[in-house]
């Protein structure tokens, strides 16, 4: 197996081959790139097995664009017969998890839906004759993702390191009191980012939130919904909805000018977990700042920083709009900017998530205290 597969959003394959070069560069794994546009992947080529193995440790969510990290190979088949040659592929490895049949994020690869379910029951019949599907999710997951009626690409991902979901993908609902489809942006982030006790441990009832650009409110819903008061900053209309919730407070102002009007009285200094020495405001105005507002990405990073250092926030959740051409260009020099600015040993996550469009989600906070 020398291939690594990247499942990505179509139209980002480009960006997903560069950061995952970048990273395989990092590690002085050399290789190269196969993506075409719109196709929902991309593929990583190694020289050597061992190369495509150490890569396919790399954690999902170390990667911002891509969902999924199969390590495998690309088969070819003929109609007559599909299932025999991907069970031969696999003859040599095993047990799995599961067997995931998959497609690409397309319409092209949604045509391949009904073929997939097809094959699923003879494929996992065959492995399970042969002794290789076992309910135990410590073991490797299979993946079969059909790329056309003939061919398929054949491979695995590691537990605790994989997506979790069919397609890398997390399907949410809209809710129906939500103001807008966005809020699946939020609900998303806070849901892919932390474990269920992270997020219960930074986000909890009665806190207070800052909304940049919030209107009409998908946000801001989730905040309210997990008990949080909102400062909703926006110059267009709050759903009533939300205001009639007694949590929210509308403020018609410019979201770059905003400023919570208390200030941080003391700070602390103090060792996280991770062994860094951090600055942190002892009583920050809001505990959450989170910013959907359409505006130069670098010009949102400035600012996020700038809400640290003046002890703003503890939490931050911004969406950084990717309308130029130069998208993974861009992303790294905000992702070293913030890296740069910040405080040594702040945590920064960021993901192009599935409801994210030309846009990223970044998360910067303080780590856990020990
Ligand atoms: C994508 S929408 C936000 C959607 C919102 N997150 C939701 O879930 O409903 C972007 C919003 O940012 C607001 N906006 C853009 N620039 C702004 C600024 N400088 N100050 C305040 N709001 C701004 C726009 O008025 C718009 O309502």
């Amino acid at each position: 197996m020398k291939q690594i597969m990247l499942y990505c959003r179509a139209g980002f394959e480009s960006e997903t081959g560069a950061e995952f070069a970048a990273l395989a560069e990092k590690y002085e794994n050399w290789g190269y790139v196969r993506a075409s546009k719109d196709t929902g992947f991309a593929i990583y080529e190694t020289y050597q097995q061992e190369d495509a193995a150490a890569l396919a440790q790399v954690p999902i969510r170390s990667l911002i664009f891509a969902r999924q990290l199969v390590y495998g190979d690309t088969i070819n088949f003929d109609p007559e017969d599909r299932v025999g040659p991907i069970l031969a592929q696999v003859a040599e490895q095993g047990p799995f998890s599961e067997l995931r049949m998959e497609t690409p994020d397309t319409n092209e690869g949604k045509s391949l839906n009904r073929l997939a379910k097809k094959l699923a029951v003879p494929l996992s019949k065959g492995l399970q004759k042969q002794g290789k599907l076992i309910k135990d999710n410590s073991l490797p997951v299979l993946h079969v993702c059909l790329l056309a009626g003939t061919q398929a690409f054949v491979g695995v991902s590691e537990p605790g390191r994989h997506s979790p979901f069919v397609n890398g993908i997390m399907r949410l609902r809209v809710p129906s009191a939500a103001p807008s489809r966005s809020t699946l942006k939020l609900d998303e982030a806070l849901l892919s980012f932390f474990s269920e006790a992270e997020l219960a441990a930074r986000m909890t009832s009665g806190m207070k939130a800052v909304d940049l650009g919030a209107c009409p409110g998908g946000w801001t819903y989730q905040l309210v919904r997990r008990g949080l008061f909102v400062s909703s900053v926006d110059n267009g209309p709050m759903a009533d909805s939300l205001m009639e919730t007694g949590q929210v407070k509308h403020f018609r102002e410019d979201g770059f000018g905003f400023d919570p009007k208390r200030k941080p009285i003391s700070w602390i200094n103090r060792q996280f977990g991770n062994g860094k020495r951090l600055k942190w405001p002892e009583n920050a105005p809001s505990e959450w700042m989170v910013c959907d507002m359409a505006d130069k990405p670098r010009r949102v990073v400035h600012m996020v920083i700038d809400w640290f250092a003046q002890g703003n926030t503890r939490n931050a959740i911004v969406n950084l709009k990717l309308p130029m051409k130069a998208r993974w260009e861009e992303v790294q020099t905000c992702m070293n900017i913030l890296r740069d600015e910040l405080q040594d040993g702040m945590v920064i996550k960021a993901k192009h998530l599935y409801h994210d469009r030309e846009e990223i989600t970044v998360f910067v906070g303080y780590p856990k205290l020990n």
